[in-house]
């Protein structure tokens, strides 16, 4: 049996129970709810990661949705709890689910929700930024004043490399990824090799035109290309950055193999999700390539790291940071309250997920619809007409 877990109750007399396995970003999310005839409760334990079992005793023996995160195993033994209890809704207050098996969740008929569109922009520039902190060795200049070892200019001092003219890679060139290309193609003149399943038209439209705006400036036009292979973008690249979603094809899609024919002075970038990069072979990697560089939000073991990771210069790393922002997490927040009230109040589906920001206007109620459910169609929900 687990143990009762500590929460934060608030409008006690609503009518439909609402859980937050964590307390959330801003205030929008709770009135939300109250205003809805929700009672809200906070799980206030001080743990980080709660266990299956600690979920449990959250949803107890009446509860109608949860909001949780990207950080808990749900699965058969969750979402049956959650049925049980008369639960409708489960939403992360994540875009990515892999932390959610779907098939049960069908079983049991309960909708999925996620949070994208909030954090895309917030995602690539923590990408943006650890693509030139790694470039340029920003952390480990910083380390070296810190340490008062700076005792003049010299020629040689933490040389790194140049983006401009350079290519970057993107594989996964979805919401992220696009929105990373078009950062360090607007901002740094690079030119983009990108690798997705499907094509990104609109980041390619993007780059055209931005490329036809520089030769009529007189300027050196970028380039794009759509890869026919993951090997084509590491091959090539200069700066590679991962922004597919986890699932079985992207499990260690950068292994020992494909290290191996990056250039030996790329720049690789992870703001996606940890075991899509072999941890253990990247160690390997940058140990025998000191001028290989990472820059790391997300790690294949979270909240771990491989060993030997910690110790190398060559290595930035974060602790999964990238939709860090306030408005971001804040609105993160509220997209998942809005998936679980919209299915309690039964609620159609918003019809464009990529399109949230009519939920994320504060000045005005949010539409009567649940932003992004993620498995819709499975449990046949209706979409909104709005
Ligand atoms: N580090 C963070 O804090 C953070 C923040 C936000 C998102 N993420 C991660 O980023 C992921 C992407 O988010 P998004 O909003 O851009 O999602 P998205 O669905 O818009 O983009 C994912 C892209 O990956 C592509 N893809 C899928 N399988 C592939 C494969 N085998 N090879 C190449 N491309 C493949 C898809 O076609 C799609 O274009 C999320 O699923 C999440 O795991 C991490
Ligand atoms: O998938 C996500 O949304 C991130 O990992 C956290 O923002």
């Amino acid at each position: 049996m687990a143990k009762p877990v500590s929460i934060e109750v608030w409008n006690p007399h609503g009518k439909y129970r609402v859980v937050s396995t964590k307390p959330m970003p801003g205030t929008r999310w709770i009135n939300l709810l109250m205003e809805q005839d929700c009672r809200v409760e906070i799980c206030t334990q001080k743990k980080t990661i709660l266990s299956v079992e600690d979920i449990i005793a959250l949803i107890g023996d009446k509860c109608d949705g949860v909001i949780g995160q990207l950080t808990e195993d749900w699965g058969e033994t969750l979402f049956s709890a959650l049925s049980r209890a008369g639960g409708k809704a489960f939403s992360n207050m994540a875009v990515g689910y892999n932390n959610v098996d779907v098939n049960a969740a069908n079983k049991y008929g309960v909708a999925i929700g996620n949070t994208p569109g909030v954090l895309t922009e917030t995602t690539a520039e923590l990408a943006a930024s650890l693509s030139v902190s790694a470039a340029r060795r920003i952390v480990e200049a910083d380390e070296f004043m810190r340490a008062g070892l700076y005792d003049g200019w010299l020629p040689n001092l933490f040389v790194g490399n140049l983006l401009k003219g350079q290519t970057v890679g993107v594989i996964g060139a979805g919401r992220i990824g696009s929105a990373y290309a078009r950062m360090m193609v607007e901002g740094f003149k690079m030119n983009l090799i990108y690798y997705d399943l499907y094509q990104a038209t609109r980041l390619e439209k993007f780059v055209t035109a931005y490329a036809e705006f520089l030769k009529a400036n007189g300027e050196q036009p970028v380039t794009w290309k759509r890869a026919a292979s993951m090997e084509e973008v590491l091959r090539e690249a200069d700066v590679i950055s991962l922004h597919p979603i986890l699932d079985k094809t992207t499990y260690h899609l950068v292994n020992k193999e494909r290290l191996a024919i990056m250039k030996k002075e790329a720049v690789l970038v992870n703001c996606s999700r940890g075991p899509v990069i072999d941890e253990v072979a990247l160690v390997e990697h940058l140990k025998q390539n000191p001028m290989f560089r990472v820059g790391l939000d997300v790690f294949e073991d979270e909240p771990y790291m491989k060993p030997g990771l910690a110790d190398l210069k060559n290595a930035i790393v974060v602790p999964h940071i990238a939709s860090a922002s306030k408005w971001t997490r804040e609105g993160m927040a509220t997209l998942a309250a809005l998936n679980v009230l919209g299915k309690i109040k039964g609620y159609p589906i918003w019809s464009d997920p990529n399109q949230v920001e009519p939920f994320l206007n504060e000045n005005a109620p949010p539409p009567a619809a649940s932003p992004s459910i993620v498995n819709a169609k499975a449990l046949g929900l209706p979409v909104s007409r709005l």
